[in-house]
């Protein structure tokens, strides 16, 4: 489903939503816009579509993608803070923060959403009598034909089903809209970098014309962008909690089979030894840079590195690129009149806005059939 061929056959999904985002903007020209907001409904609609074919539309979209992006939130949350029983694990059955119990109820509220949508899934196969006889095959129909393939080298339950999906979802939306709310301030904040940006467009794109994924790979300044903020605001600053399977030494330091690593990629990443300016948002930095997000390099790692790699590093930049692409081709930004933009950051195991960013667009393409 992430691999790049897929991800070719699939660009309709995003461009559809991305469009859908773009007229919603254009109805709310000159007033003020949560950002974030609304790149969480955009890719919240990509991934589930991608997934197993559901958007959400009209009401819906924000009443459900507001429950869902809380539930989310609240998931996510939980998961970064610091819990005593992760360092004495003999203390894990008191759950002395209460951590266990608060994660249930998100966790319920996210279970009820996916079993709903695999029921639903079921009762459709039923009615048409085969799985092959749907349209087109999605992700959670790929799933469940596994599971039912005695053959299969990879025996699945309807557990690791629900699980797989959660993770998708939880590790694909969240990550990739706050990262795009983190390029957007950054950009707003400095406005010769927008000015930059979007001349790049013109000369790629032109104003009489709309940005496409393929455009996405023509234009170096704004992956340099997007490598900046990624470098400075690491949608995951700790990784994800890794744990050895094999006591091992990693640069003189013993790590014993079984514990908790955490990887602190955002210090990592602010390193004065590696970085001129490090808390200074400067693209340049990764103009013809050797830097990329395949991990191997130690000092630049957004994406992490080695085999717990991001599953979904192929989908992550086209969503992104693809969507900062199309805010600025459209859009001029700014923030409402007598607001300071804030960039203070809030830590979990997500990275966010301590602020959310709200700021107003105002339409740059003179057609207004491009924002239709
Ligand atoms: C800008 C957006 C994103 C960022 C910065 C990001 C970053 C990361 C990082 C740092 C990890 C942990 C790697 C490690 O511990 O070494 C990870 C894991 C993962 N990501 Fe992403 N991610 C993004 C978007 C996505 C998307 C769009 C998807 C899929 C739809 C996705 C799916 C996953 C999965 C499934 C894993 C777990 C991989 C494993 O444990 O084998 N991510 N991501």
């Amino acid at each position: 489903m992430l691999s790049n061929a897929t991800l070719d056959k699939t660009y309709e999904l995003r461009r559809r939503e991305v469009r859908q985002t773009v007229g919603y903007l254009y109805s709310k020209a000159g007033s003020p816009v949560n950002v974030g907001e609304q790149m969480f409904l955009t890719i919240l609609n990509v991934v589930t579509s991608m997934l197993w074919g559901g958007t959400v539309e009209g009401e819906a979209r924000a009443s459900l993608g507001a429950e869902f992006r809380q539930v989310i939130s609240e998931t996510t949350e939980l998961l970064g803070m610091p819990n005593i029983s992760d360092f004495f694990p003999t203390l894990a059955p008191l759950d002395l923060q209460g951590a266990v119990k608060r994660m249930k109820k998100p966790m319920d509220k996210l279970n009820a959403i996916i079993e709903n949508i695999i029921d639903q899934r079921l009762k459709k196969e039923r009615e048409s009598g085969s799985s092959s006889a749907l349209e087109f095959k999605d992700f959670v129909q790929f799933l469940l034909q596994l599971k039912d393939d005695e053959d299969s080298k990879t025996p699945l339950t309807m557990d690791h089903i629900k699980a797989l999906l959660l993770d998708m979802v939880v590790g694909g939306s969240d990550t990739s809209s706050n990262s795009i709310e983190f390029v957007m301030a950054e950009i707003i904040n400095k406005p010769e970098v927008m000015r930059r940006a979007q001349q790049e467009l013109v000369e790629v794109v032109g104003k009489d014309n709309l940005v496409e994924e393929s455009h996405i790979h023509k234009l170096p300044y704004l992956l340099a962008i997007m490598k900046e903020s990624l470098r400075l605001h690491p949608a995951l600053p700790l990784l994800i909690p890794h744990c050895p399977s094999e006591s091992c030494t990693v640069g003189s330091y013993s790590i014993p089979k079984g514990s908790r690593v955490f990887v602190n990629a955002w210090a990592i990443h602010r390193d004065p030894s590696i970085w001129d300016n490090p808390s200074e948002f400067n693209p340049e930095r990764f103009l013809n840079s050797q830097w990329d997000f395949s991990g191997n390099d130690f000092s630049y790692f957004p994406f992490g590195s080695g085999r717990r790699i991001c599953a979904g590093i192929a989908m992550a930049e086209r969503m992104v690129l693809y969507s900062v692409a199309t805010l600025l081709h459209s859009f001029d930004w700014k923030v409402p009149e007598g607001n300071n933009l804030d960039l203070t950051e809030k830590f979990g195991i997500v990275l966010k806005l301590e602020k959310p960013l709200v700021a107003i667009p105002t339409p740059r393409l003179s057609d207004p059939t491009f924002y239709e």
